[in-house]
């Protein structure tokens, strides 16, 4: 057997942030049996120590993966983000040191429309200020303020996959749906899209945000956007914390602007359950605040857990990077009977013809090669017939990690 393909007991896993127990059985099914699994996130000084020695790292919202972790992590094949938003990795840095990061697209999609829906209806109904008051000893029987979902307008800011479930479950109460997005998209049911945010804003009773983090969205609502919005309107946010001006929404709900809103996630969020939660939000009145649990229920973590664990899985068997968010995808079947090596490159013309001179130069025979790039990243994969016991592929494998512009090589157990 090769001395350079690591046994799978000896491939190092580490689980932060309390992903769901269905990932570490997966992993255990597959033969991985090196898991660390922590419940808490670790601050950046924390992460450079511990992935120093790390294959594989399974992150969710919180832990941030910068360019200075992955300088440190020389042994790290692929990151698993067992959530929906990649916004914490630097995926570019992750790609230069030809760490393939997965996500989970919609594991959580439906929850997250659902407490969004749910949301609606309690707001429209003055709920939070209702309940509050009972709790403290008051009996606010009134229908003041108190409005039926049916026939409002809800404005949705991106249309992608919470986006256009929200705009199916919200219809089938009965509500009018618009929404913004800055693709065209196909407007589900009776959905219209709208050509502009301010549009959307002057005309919706509830606006909610379901966009990514990203340049473009950072502070997309601000005073001026939360002004355009209709007196006695509705804001949802669960997206991201950086898409809302948090004071600039607390200044609009306490002059009564707004009618209401439900918070999911903030610029600045606790790092653990420990940490007290501070926000200019609270004590408003009919503000809901969630500490970000749009997308956290049994059915999707434990999705969540399945899904992303498989694609760590194949990629550490298989080599296989379908659906990776910051890779050329490579889906490849299984490689019984060959020896099979990975070569990341930077994307430079010749990588394959000096990949070919190598196999050419030992008379090896090729059973299979696949290559995908993109603008900057080459990925080649090569199945060669020697057997077991040979250790002819670990000599190709040092003179592939030879040829310049060569990131990151290994063979397969
Ligand atoms: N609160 C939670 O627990 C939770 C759970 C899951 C996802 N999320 C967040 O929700 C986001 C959306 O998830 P998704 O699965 O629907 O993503 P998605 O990629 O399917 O959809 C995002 C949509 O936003 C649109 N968009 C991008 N920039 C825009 C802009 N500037 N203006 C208008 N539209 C824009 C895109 O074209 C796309 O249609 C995720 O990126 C994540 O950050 C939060
Ligand atoms: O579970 C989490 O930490 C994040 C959930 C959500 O924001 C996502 O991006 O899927």
């Amino acid at each position: 057997m090769s001395q350079v393909s690591l046994a799978k007991d000896k491939i190092q896993i580490l689980l932060l942030e309390g992903v769901h127990d269905s990932a570490v059985r997966i992993l255990q099914q597959h033969g991985y049996s090196n898991i660390e699994f922590l419940k808490t996130s670790l601050s950046e000084a924390e992460l450079c120590e511990k992935v120093k020695d790390v294959h594989f790292i399974g992150i969710r919202s919180r832990t941030q993966l910068t360019a200075k972790v992955f300088q440190a992590a020389n042994k790290l094949a692929a990151v698993g983000c067992f959530c929906i938003g990649t916004n914490q990795v630097d995926l570019t840095a992750a790609r230069e040191h030809g760490v393939v990061v997965f996500n989970a697209p919609f594991s959580n999609t439906r929850s997250v429309a659902e407490l969004v829906l749910a949301e609606i209806i309690m707001l429209l109904r003055r709920i939070p200020e209702k309940s509050t008051a009972a709790h403290q000893g008051g009996w606010d029987k009134s229908a003041a303020g108190s409005f039926e979902a049916r026939g409002k307008i809800l404005g949705i800011i991106g249309y992608g996959h919470i986006g256009s479930q929200l705009s199916v479950l919200a219809e089938q109460i009965g509500m009018q749906v618009r929404f913004y997005d800055t693709e065209d998209k196909l407007s589900l049911g009776n959905a219209l899209q709208v050509a502009t945010l301010d549009e959307l804003l002057s005309i919706a009773d509830v606006v909610t945000l379901h966009v990514p983090e990203t340049p473009q969205t950072q502070w997309l609502i601000g005073a001026e956007e939360l002004q355009k919005m209709r007196p006695g309107s509705i804001l949802i946010n669960a997206s991201r914390g950086t898409v809302v001006a948090i004071e600039a929404l607390a200044d609009a709900l306490r002059s009564k602007h707004l009618g209401g809103a439900a918070i999911d996630v903030f610029p600045v969020e606790p790092k653990g359950n420990d940490e007290e939660f501070e926000s200019p939000l609270r004590g408003i009145a009919n503000c809901i605040l969630t500490p970000h649990v749009g997308g956290s229920t049994q059915e999707a973590q434990e999705n969540i857990g399945i899904e992303v664990a498989g694609k760590l899985v194949r990629y550490s068997d298989n080599g296989s990077t379908l659906s990776a968010v910051n890779f050329p995808e490579v889906a490849l079947p299984t490689h019984a009977g060959s020896r099979r090596l990975l070569h990341i490159h930077e994307n430079r013309p010749g990588m394959l013809t000096r990949i070919n001179q190598i196999m050419a130069d030992h008379n090896i025979n090729v059973s299979g090669q696949y290559l995908q790039t993109d603008a900057k990243v080459g990925y080649v994969v090569v199945d060669i017939d020697t057997p077991a016991e040979s250790n002819l592929a670990d000599t190709v494998l040092a003179e592939m990690r030879e040829i310049p512009g060569t990131i990151r090589a290994r063979v397969l157990y």
